[in-house]
C-alpha cells in the first residue's frame, strides 16, 4: 500500500513538473549585460509562464529596460542566454521579433497622422495582419482613432504604442511601464484588459514603479537589485495578506534585502 501511496506522489510530481515545463515561455538564464565599464545585469535568471503576468520592480537603473530588451532580441547578452518557447532569442531575433509585442522606449509615432494610420503603416512594416478597429475600442481609442497623434495626451499616446505593440496579437507582450500616464480610471480599465490577454494564454512581461499596479496585476512578481532577479513573490500567496505587507516585502528587497 505504502508503495503505492509512493508511486501515486512522484507520478503526481512529475506530471506538475513536465506541465509547468511546457508551460515555460521565457527562460532568462544566467545573463550578463552591461554597458561599456558599467555591469548592469550579472548572471541574471528568471523565468516567464505562458498566460501569466509577471511584473518586473526595481529602483531607477535597476536594469528593468534593458532585461525587457534583451528578451525581445534588442540587445545581446554579454554571457548566458534567453530561450523563448525553447528558442535562443538572439539567434532567432528577427523571427521572435514577429512573433511578440513590445513597448520598451518611449513611443514615437507619425504626429500629423491618426492612430488608425499610424497603425495601419504598422501593420504594413511588419507584413502582419490585424484588426485595427478592434484593438482601438480594447485600449480605449475608440472614439479617436481619426485624431492625429499630435492631439494626443500622454495617456492616450500609451494607449496607442500598448494597441501597436498587440495589434497582431502575440502570443508573448513586454510592456515596460504600460500604465504611465493613465488616470486612474483607464489604468483600472487596462489592467482589466491586460488580465484578459492574458486569460486567453497571452504572456505578458510589464515594469512598473507603482506597487499598487503590480499588487492589483500582476501573479508573479520579480525584484531587481544588484543585477539579478534576487526575490520573487507568488501573488496567490498574497491574497490574505494586505497590500501594505507587499510593499514593505518588495521595499526591503530593493533595498538588497537589508533593513
Ligand atoms: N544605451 C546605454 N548606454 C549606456 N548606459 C545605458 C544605456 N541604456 C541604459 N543605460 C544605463 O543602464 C542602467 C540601467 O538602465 P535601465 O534603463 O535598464 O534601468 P531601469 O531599471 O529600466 O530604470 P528606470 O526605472 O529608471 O526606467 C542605467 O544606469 C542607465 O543609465
Amino acid at each position: 500500500m505504502w508503495k503505492i501511496a509512493q508511486l501515486f506522489f512522484l507520478t503526481n510530481t512529475y506530471q506538475r513538473l513536465v506541465l509547468k515545463e511546457e508551460k515555460m515561455k521565457v527562460d532568462v538564464k544566467k545573463v550578463t549585460k552591461g554597458y561599456g565599464n558599467l555591469p548592469i545585469l550579472q548572471d541574471c535568471s528568471f523565468k516567464l509562464q505562458e498566460g501569466k503576468i509577471y511584473a518586473l520592480v526595481g529602483v531607477n537603473g535597476a536594469g528593468k529596460s534593458t532585461l525587457m530588451k534583451l528578451i525581445a532580441g534588442f540587445l545581446e547578452p554579454e554571457d548566458g542566454e534567453i530561450l523563448i518557447s525553447g528558442r535562443n532569442v538572439w539567434e532567432n531575433r528577427e523571427g521572435i521579433q514577429r512573433d511578440l509585442g513590445s513597448m520598451i522606449e518611449v513611443p514615437v509615432f507619425y504626429e500629423s497622422l491618426s492612430a488608425r494610420e499610424n497603425l495601419a503603416l504598422h501593420l504594413a512594416y511588419m507584413g502582419a495582419e490585424g484588426k485595427i478597429d478592434s484593438i482601438l475600442r480594447e485600449v480605449g481609442l475608440g472614439a479617436v482613432g481619426e485624431k492625429p497623434v499630435m492631439a494626443f495626451s500622454v495617456g492616450m499616446r500609451q494607449r496607442l504604442a500598448i494597441a501597436r505593440a498587440m495589434i497582431h496579437r502575440p502570443e508573448l507582450l513586454i510592456l515596460d511601464e504600460p500604465l504611465n500616464g493613465m488616470d486612474p480610471l483607464g489604468s483600472e480599465k487596462m489592467k482589466g484588459f491586460l488580465r484578459s490577454q492574458a486569460d486567453k494564454g497571452t504572456t505578458i512581461l510589464i515594469s512598473s514603479h507603482i506597487l499598487q499596479d503590480v499588487y492589483s496585476l500582476a501573479d508573479e512578481v520579480g525584484v531587481l537589485t544588484r543585477g539579478k532577479v534576487e526575490k520573487e513573490f507568488y501573488m496567490e500567496e498574497y491574497n490574505e495578506k494586505n497590500l501594505l505587507v507587499f510593499e514593505k516585502e518588495v521595499l526591503h528587497w530593493m533595498r538588497g534585502g537589508v533593513s
